[in-house]
């Protein structure tokens, strides 16, 4: 008999008509650059090389982002067929990795949310554990655990008997459930936990009366006087006991583990891979399943079948032995209305990973990965244990599981470099997924209609860029290492793979062109001199089909994906906005880390959020607030544009038939003053606590103005 299907994968509608439009707009970019080496040659000077340079850089980024829709897959998966492909007892163990580094950042109240969303799987208890690994080694979040793990006892077999959805208690009380006869009980629970639990927080100590019994005490006594979180001992608190501690209705729980892994304030810990790695050693001696989820502490389950649907592909007999992990790419529940960040990332998330998939698979995004853990353990000689096994809490077992967790143990063994994840970038996800793929594994995109998890965006745009910041940082430090996709990966993945990542990782470059069209052609224009040509000139029909086919195939993708015009704009604003901040910056970044002037850190995302600010983001203005150097030379391209546009507009108007000399140049700056409505609002029309400071407001105009009086000489 033919065995039922777990998943299938179907080639894109759409590939056919991405193709035709792929070859069409490349011949256009053929033709421009046909005319651009003519300009080369008959009329060399500053302007004409710069605006190569330009092309040539946007132009490689559009290529590279092609290989994503050459030949995108859809996947869907049966988990309904799983029972009748395999038994309960044959799904694989599954241990789940929840991160946090900062208590203050990250309120432990809102990381218990998202362990208890995972504690409460539909997954058999003996074949799940949850640990969470905390990098800011602090008292106040293994005092929230040993909360949760007694609220626990009563959310899970709640969740259980009324097979609720909303497996994170803050968003099920959130969303008016139905009342059963214990909701209102559970939910007293509840508020009562995190009321005991923020009052720590608050205070920032945990007292001894808060503690009743003395074993709890004893876990307390490793915070002594010398415990600091970037120098302390490991801690491994038991908090569950799958094959000891009971719920409320007498059923096993799953279990609960409390682990921070030693720190020396001498000693790298690589920020979230180090964490990674220490846990991966510590589980394996610990419980060792044979599949691992790494989720960010904010991003809570948000389907209780997500193991399942991970069993589709692990479980499929014909499935690809080097099947490395299923990514469920990251969705967001905080975003306003419009995505005023175009934080959604709705590209990068929903439409390029189906790209990537065809080629070998998909990014490792950080959260939201099923890893098999033999990927990343291949070739470790490191002790381990069969797993499906009751910890053993011997004293050899937690002294090797001590051991493994300390911070010198990695001294001299492969970890993060060619076992374990990766180190040596911020994007430790994107590069530890990149030497997967360049080693042969591959995975897997899953992407069902109800999200798998979701998570946290930042409210200010300060944040918001800072983060992106951090990203290409990361980006820079592996596309110009020796791992850049453009050598190591062209040799040893599919190139159309590599130039996937390539994309993703020379990204920062487009910086040079944004400020190029950004300051270029408004100085020329200010000086009346036309740089493009006139709207009579045949090459200029060539300008308005690749402007028109780069924006509109963009809008019509974010069409396809459900999304309207008011997300697409602030999607495409965020793209040049990005561009003059982000970007640039961590190109600087980059430079200063490799000449060695700075070293790069990881700056943990705030996930605290204050009323006024939510209410400020929800009505979605932008968050100007905090005087942020990364919003400078956003601010000078506003103003550079306006002084542009105004003093174009005058010269059009006074002098008849420059209009036509002058149109690109009119448009390119008209554009720039209409993306940039919300900061000229921000600096002079706004009075709230998120209005632009004026200090840096005043700084913006004179840069400004020096930089037409700087680069007049040009023209
Ligand atoms: O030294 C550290 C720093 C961070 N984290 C944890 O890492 C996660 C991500 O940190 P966050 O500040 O939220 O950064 P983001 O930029 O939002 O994270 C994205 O980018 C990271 C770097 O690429 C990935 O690791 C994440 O999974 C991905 O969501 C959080 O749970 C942190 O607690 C640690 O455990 N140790
Ligand atoms: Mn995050």
């Amino acid at each position: 008999m033919l065995k039922p299907s777990l998943h299938t994968s179907k080639p894109s509608p759409a590939t056919f008509l991405n193709r035709t439009f792929i070859l069409v707009y490349a011949i256009a970019i053929f033709a421009h650059f046909y005319r651009h080496f003519r300009n080369l040659i008959s009329s060399p000077s500053l302007t004409t090389t710069t605006l190569f340079i330009s092309d040539l850089i946007l132009s490689f980024l559009w290529a590279t982002w092609q290989a994503f829709f050459l030949n995108p897959v859809h996947r869907e998966v049966f988990p309904e067929n799983l029972r009748l492909v395999a038994e309960e007892t044959e799904y694989l163990g599954l241990d789940v990795f929840v991160f946090t580094a900062d208590p203050l950042k990250e309120p432990p109240v809102a990381v218990v949310n998202t362990v208890l969303s995972v504690l409460a799987y539909d997954y058999p208890t003996e074949k799940l554990s949850v640990y969470v690994s905390d990098d800011g080694g602090s008292e106040l979040t293994l005092f929230a655990f040993m909360e949760a793990a007694k609220f626990a006892k009563y959310w899970l077999p709640y969740c259980r008997k009324y097979n609720v959805m909303d497996r994170s208690p803050q968003v099920y009380f959130g969303n008016d459930p139905c009342l059963f006869p214990e909701t209102k009980d559970i939910q007293r629970m509840f508020e009562k936990m995190k009321a005991t639990i923020q009052n720590v927080v608050d205070r920032g100590t945990v007292d001894q009366d808060e503690i009743n019994d003395d074993p709890a005490f004893k876990s307390f006594t490793k915070w002594t006087h010398e415990f600091t979180r970037h120098q302390h001992p490991t801690v491994i608190e038991i908090l569950l006991k799958s094959n000891e501690d009971k719920d409320v209705t007498d059923h096993y729980m799953p279990n609960l583990i409390y682990f921070s892994r030693k720190k020396n304030k001498n000693i790298p810990h690589h920020f979230k891979g180090g964490a990674l790695n220490a846990l991966i050693r510590v589980s394996t001696v610990l419980t060792n399943a044979p599949m691992f989820l790494t989720l960010d502490c904010d991003m809570y389950s948000n389907d209780p079948k997500t193991p399942l649907r991970t069993l589709c592909f692990f479980l499929d007999p014909n499935v690809d032995p080097k099947l490395a992990f299923v990514q469920f790419p990251q969705r967001y529940h905080s975003i306003n209305k419009n995505d005023t960040y175009g934080a959604e990332f709705l590209l990068e998330t929903q439409v390029s990973p189906l790209g990537m998939d065809s080629w070998g698979g998909m990014l490792f995004m950080g959260t939201g990965g099923f890893f098999r853990r033999q990927a990343l353990l291949e070739d470790a000689s490191e002790p381990q244990r069969l797993w499906n096994e009751p910890i053993d809490e011997s004293g050899d077992v937690l002294q090797l599981a001590h051991r493994v967790a300390s911070c010198t143990y990695e001294e001299n063994t492969k970890w993060g470099q060619e076992i374990g994840f990766r180190y040596g970038s911020l994007v430790e996800d994107i590069f530890s997924g990149f030497r997967l793929h360049c080693s042969g594994w591959k995975s897997v995109t899953c992407n069902p209609t109800r999200a798998a998890f979701l998570g946290n965006t930042p409210r200010s745009l300060h944040d918001f860029l800072a983060q992106i910041n951090r990203w290409y940082m990361g980006m820079l430090q592996i596309g110009l290492s020796k791992f850049s996709p453009m050598t190591f990966g062209m040799k040893f993945m599919n190139p159309l793979h590599a130039l996937c990542y390539s994309h993703y990782l020379f990204r920062p470059f487009l910086s040079i062109p944004v400020f190029v069209y950004a300051f270029l052609p408004q100085v020329a224009l200010v000086n009346s001199s036309p740089i493009f040509p006139k709207v009579s000139d045949p090459w200029f029909y060539l300008y308005v089909f690749l402007f028109v086919g780069a924006y509109g195939k963009e809008f019509i993708d974010y069409v396809m994906a459900g999304l309207g015009f008011k997300k697409w704009w602030n999607h495409q604003r965020m793209w040049l906005i990005i561009g003059c901040s982000s970007y640039p910056s961590s190109l600087f970044d980059w430079s200063l880390t490799s000449l060695g002037m700075s070293t790069s850190d990881f700056n943990v995302t705030n996930k605290a959020s204050n009323d006024e600010l939510s209410k400020r983001y929800e009505q979605g203005v932008f968050e100007f607030g905090v005087g942020s150097t990364l919003l400078l030379a956003v601010n000078i391209v506003a103003v550079v544009n306006l002084i542009g546009f105004v003093i174009g507009m005058k010269q059009v108007l006074m002098k008849s038939g420059r209009f036509e000399e002058l149109f690109m140049q009119l448009f390119i700056a008209g554009f720039g003053v209409v993306n940039s409505l919300p900061v000229y609002e921000g600096m002079v029309l706004r009075s709230d606590k998120g209005k632009m400071p004026t200090k840096i407001v005043l700084k913006s105009v004179c840069v400004a103005l020096v930089v037409y009086w700087m680069f007049s000489w040009a023209f």
